[in-house]
């Protein structure tokens, strides 16, 4: 069986990422009133979550994908089917929400895994995304 030490294997970086989703709503009260989106509505958001490992673990994973689990169980308790201008202690632009999931995976996921977390990218819309990309550590 190859291994990423044999000579074969390029050198370079390897990352993995894995999409969720929640529904909610959410509105930003600090923009004036005749902008749409000061006014309630909502999103299918999608978030990306992308990790990487300098080296790979048994057989050959940045970080097993199921052991993202707790981060799905995060999203359906806390931010699914919420108003998340009324969870979220900060106004849910696309932008903070990204901040924030990336913090909570640093604290509450990354000590029970091997990979490091890269970036989130939250989607509001198929068109409309924030990506927060974490400092190097
Ligand atoms: N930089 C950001 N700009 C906007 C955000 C945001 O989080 N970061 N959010 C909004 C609204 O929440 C809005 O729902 C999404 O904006 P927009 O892409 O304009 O919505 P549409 O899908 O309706 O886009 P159209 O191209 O007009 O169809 C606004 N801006
Ligand atoms: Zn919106």
């Amino acid at each position: 069986m190859n291994s990423p030490s044999d000579s074969s294997f390029p050198l370079g970086t390897l990352t993995i990422g894995k999409t969720f989703d929640f529904e909610a709503g959410h509105r930003l009260p600090s923009l004036p009133p005749e902008h749409k989106c000061s006014h309630q509505h909502g999103h299918s958001y999608q978030v990306e979550v992308i990790l990487t490992a300098p080296t790979l673990e048994a057989p050959g994973f940045v970080t097993d994908f199921g052991a993202l689990a707790p981060f799905k169980k995060f999203l359906d308790t806390e931010l699914d089917h919420q108003n998340l201008h009324e969870v979220l202690p900060f106004e849910p632009t696309s932008e903070h929400v990204a901040q924030f999931l990336a913090g909570w995976i640093i604290q509450n996921l990354e000590p029970d895994i091997p990979g490091r977390l890269v970036a989130v990218r939250v989607c509001e819309t198929e068109r409309s995304w924030a990506r927060f990309d974490v400092e190097q550590r």
